[in-house]
C-alpha cells in the first residue's frame, strides 16, 4: 500500500476472543465475536441498526466489560492510547476550538507549552489553523467534526475508534473528510475501527470490512478490500471499487437473512 502501513496480523494488535455481551435488561447485543486486528489496519464495521457495532467499540474502549470472552492486546494501550470520535462532535460550546482540542492533554497534565504546540500542529493538519480562536457555534458541521478528530488524535493514540462520524454531514463534506482521514491515517499510522452504515464509505476507506448480522449481533463476513492506496476520487468510478461494494452489499443482505434468534433476549 502506498498510504498507511502494511497490515500485519502477527501478532494481532488487538484480538476479541469469543466476546458476548448481555446487557442487564436481557438484550444480547453480541454473541461470540472473534476477530483479530493488525496494527495499522483500517477496519470498517458495517451492519444494520442494532446489530452491536457500537457495543464492539465500547468493549474495545474498555467502557463496558464482556459477559463472556476476552479482549487481548499485543501491548495494552497507555492513557490516551485510544481516541474516539462519535457522530456528534461533542465540543464544549463555551470553549474556543484550541481549548476543546487541548482538553485531553490538559487532563493528562501535559505541560502547556508542549500541549499548545501539539494542538497548533494538529489544527493545521485538519485545516482549522485559522479557527483556533473560534467557538464551536462559529463552525460548520464539517469543521466541528474536524475539531473532534483533532481532539481524538491530539494524544497520539495508537487506535482510533470512530462511530458513524460523518453520518450527519452532506455528501461532499463527507467525501472530503474521508480523504482527510485517510491522509492522517497515512501520516500517523494509527489503527482504525470505523463504524458506518454506508457500504460505499466503508469500502472507500478500509482495507477490510467486517459485516455484522443482527439478533444477536455477530460477525457474518470478514472481507478483505484489496484496493490500492492512496485512494482518491478516481477510485469511486473504478470497477474494482464497484465490485467490492457489491460484495459487501451482498454480504450485508445475506446477513439480514441469516437466521439468528427471534429476539436478542437469549442467554449470552
Ligand atoms: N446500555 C444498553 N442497555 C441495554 N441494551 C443496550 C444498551 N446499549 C445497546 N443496547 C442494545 O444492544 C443492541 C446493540 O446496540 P448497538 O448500539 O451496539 O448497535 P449498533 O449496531 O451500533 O446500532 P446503530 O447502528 O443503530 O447505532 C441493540 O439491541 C441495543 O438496543
Amino acid at each position: 500500500m502506498g498510504q498507511g502501513p502494511a497490515p500485519s496480523l502477527e501478532p494481532p494488535f488487538l484480538e476479541l476472543r469469543g466476546v458476548s455481551k448481555r446487557y442487564p435488561n436481557g438484550t444480547v447485543a453480541l454473541s461470540d465475536i472473534s476477530m483479530a486486528v493488525g496494527e495499522g489496519e483500517f477496519l470498517a464495521i458495517v451492519g444494520a441498526s442494532g446489530c452491536g457495532k457500537s457495543t464492539i467499540l465500547r468493549h474495545v474502549a474498555g467502557l463496558v466489560a464482556p459477559s463472556a470472552g476476552d479482549i487481548r492486546w499485543s501491548r495494552p494501550p497507555a492513557a490516551g492510547g485510544i481516541g474516539m470520535v462519535f457522530q456528534e462532535p461533542t465540543l464544549m460550546p463555551w470553549a474556543r476550538i484550541q481549548d476543546n482540542v487541548r482538553l485531553p492533554l490538559d487532563l493528562a497534565k501535559v505541560p502547556r507549552v508542549e500541549a499548545d504546540a501539539r494542538v497548533a500542529a494538529l489544527l493545521a493538519q485538519v485545516g482549522l489553523a485559522d479557527f483556533a480562536q473560534a467557538y464551536p457555534r462559529e463552525l460548520s458541521g464539517g469543521m466541528k467534526m474536524r475539531a473532534s478528530i483533532a481532539r481524538a488524535l491530539v494524544t497520539r493514540p495508537r487506535l482510533l475508534l470512530m462511530d458513524e462520524p460523518f453520518a450527519a454531514l452532506d455528501e461532499i463534506t463527507r467525501q472530503k473528510l474521508n480523504d482527510d482521514l485517510l491522509a492522517l491515517w497515512g501520516e500517523q499510522c494509527f489503527t482504525v475501527l470505523f463504524v458506518t452504515h454506508s457500504v460505499y464509505e466503508g469500502v472507500y476507506l478500509a482495507n477490510r470490512a467486517i459485516v455484522m448480522a443482527p439478533r444477536p449481533g455477530r460477525i457474518h463476513a470478514d472481507i478483505p478490500l484489496d484496493l490500492p492506496y492512496p485512494r482518491d476520487e478516481a477510485l469511486r468510478t473504478d470497477a474494482r471499487y464497484a465490485a467490492a461494494c457489491r460484495q459487501v452489499s451482498l454480504a450485508l443482505a445475506d446477513a439480514m437473512r441469516s437466521p439468528g434468534h427471534s429476539s436478542g433476549e437469549t442467554a449470552a
